[in-house]
């Protein structure tokens, strides 16, 4: 049998990304001591710090990836960190060749901008948010979810990443990685139980940080879990937003329609267009009858949707593996694709990414 090369182990080791940095692990500079004899590879990986959370994820994929070059009969993987001065090197690369802020921002960027709101408190916006994003990753959209809802910081929880903590480089900072998506909270930034008063400026000043100086990538969608209700803080972030569309989310009752309804003043006050409402809890499906029961009452969307002079996206049934999922941060549309309330958020993620989308990239997404 031919020997095994020191290019195999290099191509191998460049399919392997570091999972929050984005970039693979021989152009982060990251392999070290590679020894090859015969069969046997063994190579140290310098860890951007020591003790990243993700060590386990690498050190798993660099050694299937080394197992997989033909000849490769034995590997030793050890796991070291980076001295400050090359991490300070590592930051330097990503100043020079690659702009590491945001295109976020930028006129020409073609990422959608969703921002999730609603009418009041309770109504399942975050739920929604955290489950539109992942039934949108399972058409296979590249997705980011920046979490400004700063009365309860609840995607890291239904996306699984609760009390993570992001890294930055050279002022920019690593959003986290989800089931194949990005993620911000401010909530990554909070003590948990401490309560924080968020003021204005400090407020307005993170979001403003988390839209132009978090490393996202080019993403195809980016949605914005804002706070709820209509008042100064979901406004002020509205207004940072360059072109956002404005997704309402409200339930069936005639009650919410009022509330709901000012999310439209609000929308015009800042120029955007409302793209769509979504109305949660529409009904829930009988396990044993299989009959369909509207518990909270009927027409709230349509309704809202008219006063607004748009569209109604979609009903979600009640359904508590949803909550269950959230509470377990796997969303439904990509942990059960099956279930009643996925098949909703995948069709209503369909219909939200040929409204926004030209057709070609909703076809090349599909492939
Ligand atoms: N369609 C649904 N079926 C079952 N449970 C749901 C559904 N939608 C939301 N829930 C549950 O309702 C509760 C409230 O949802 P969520 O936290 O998303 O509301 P919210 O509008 O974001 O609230 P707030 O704006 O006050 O943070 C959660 O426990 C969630 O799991």
């Amino acid at each position: 049998m031919s020997e095994v090369t020191r290019e195999q182990v290099l191509s191998a080791l460049a399919q392997v990304k570091d999972p929050e940095l984005n970039r693979n692990l021989v152009e982060l500079n990251m392999v070290r001591d590679l020894q090859i004899e015969g069969g046997r590879v063994e190579v140290e990986i310098a860890l951007t710090v020591r003790g990243c959370p993700l060590r386990y994820e690498i050190k798993k994929d660099v050694e299937s990836k080394l197992q997989a070059i033909p000849g490769v009969t034995e590997t030793v993987v050890h796991l070291g960190a980076m001295t400050d001065e090359e991490r300070q090197q590592l930051i330097e690369k990503f100043r020079q060749p690659r702009q590491p802020k945001s295109r976020i921002m930028a006129d020409d960027s073609q990422t959608v901008i969703l921002a999730i709101s609603s009418g009041k408190g309770g109504v399942g916006k975050s739920t929604v948010t955290a489950n539109l994003a992942a039934a949108l990753r399972a058409l296979g959209y590249k997705v980011g979810v920046l979490d400004a809802d700063i009365y309860g910081f609840s995607i890291p929880g239904m996306l699984g990443i609760e009390g993570r903590k992001p890294v930055a480089f050279n002022k920019a900072i690593v959003p986290i990685p989800a089931h194949g998506m990005q993620v911000m909270s401010m909530g990554f930034f909070v003590e948990a139980d401490t309560p924080l008063i968020w003021r204005g400026p400090m407020l307005m000043g993170a979001v403003e940080q988390f839209l132009a100086d978090v490393l996202w990538d080019d993403l195809d969608f980016f949605l914005i879990d804002l706070p709820p209700g209509t008042g100064d803080v979901p406004l002020s972030i509205m207004q940072k937003l360059p072109r956002a569309q404005i997704v309402v989310v409200t339930t069936p009752q005639p009650a919410s329609v009022t509330v709901a309804q000012r999310t439209g003043i609000m929308a015009r006050k800042v120029q955007h267009e409302v793209l769509g409402v979504i109305e949660n809890m529409s009904y829930l499906v009988c396990s044993k009858c299989g009959q369909r029961h509207e518990i909270f009452g009927r027409g709230g969307g349509r309704e809202l949707a008219e006063k607004l002079g748009t569209r109604l996206l979609g009903q979600l049934p009640i359904q508590e593996e949803l909550r269950e999922a959230a509470d377990a941060g796997k969303p439904v549309a990509l942990f059960a694709p099956d279930s009643q309330v996925a098949r909703a958020f995948l069709e209503l993620a369909g219909r939200i990414a040929e409204l926004t989308l030209p057709a070609e990239r909703v076809a090349a997404a599909s492939r």
